[in-house]
């Protein structure tokens, strides 16, 4: 099966990709997640975030970033005819593994309290959009 013959969903309230793809695909009952930051869906900016002229990160606020990519996994589930959940495997770019370990495994304890799927936590050297966490994820639909 190509790419093609798998159904393509964009959520309008979820922060628009920032190349060619889609937020999620549909393959048989299973939906693969686009990797999502933090954005805004509103106005494309990072709650909390302060970069410097060259667009380094000068200041940021893990929290809030938590917050904001947990709603727009949210957002892009239920705009795909999924759910919170369905979500059965989640994969975490982290930029700051140690500065932001903690932050971010408080915030997602409380999100996955009811629901648990695997998850792998991994740091990165970068991220495209000036963002400390990134989610990709597969849920059932
Ligand atoms: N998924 C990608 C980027 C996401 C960035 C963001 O949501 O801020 C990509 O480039 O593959």
């Amino acid at each position: 099966m190509d790419s093609s013959s798998a159904a393509a969903f964009h959520a309008a309230n979820a922060p628009k990709p920032v190349g060619a793809y889609p937020h999620a695909r549909k393959v048989g009952n299973l939906l693969f997640l686009s990797g999502v930051g933090p954005r805004e869906p509103e106005t494309n900016q990072v709650k909390g975030l302060v970069l410097d002229a060259e667009g380094s990160i000068v200041q940021y606020d893990m929290e809030a970033q938590c917050h904001a990519v947990f709603k727009n996994v949210r957002a892009i589930l239920e705009a795909s005819g999924s759910k919170w959940e369905n979500l059965v495997d989640v994969t975490v770019f982290l930029t700051n593994m140690k500065a932001d370990f903690e932050t971010y495994n408080r915030l997602y304890a409380q999100y996955f309290r009811d629901c648990q799927p695997c998850r792998t936590t991994v740091e990165v050297n970068a991220l495209p959009t000036p963002i400390a966490i990134e989610l990709k994820c597969i849920a059932t639909i």
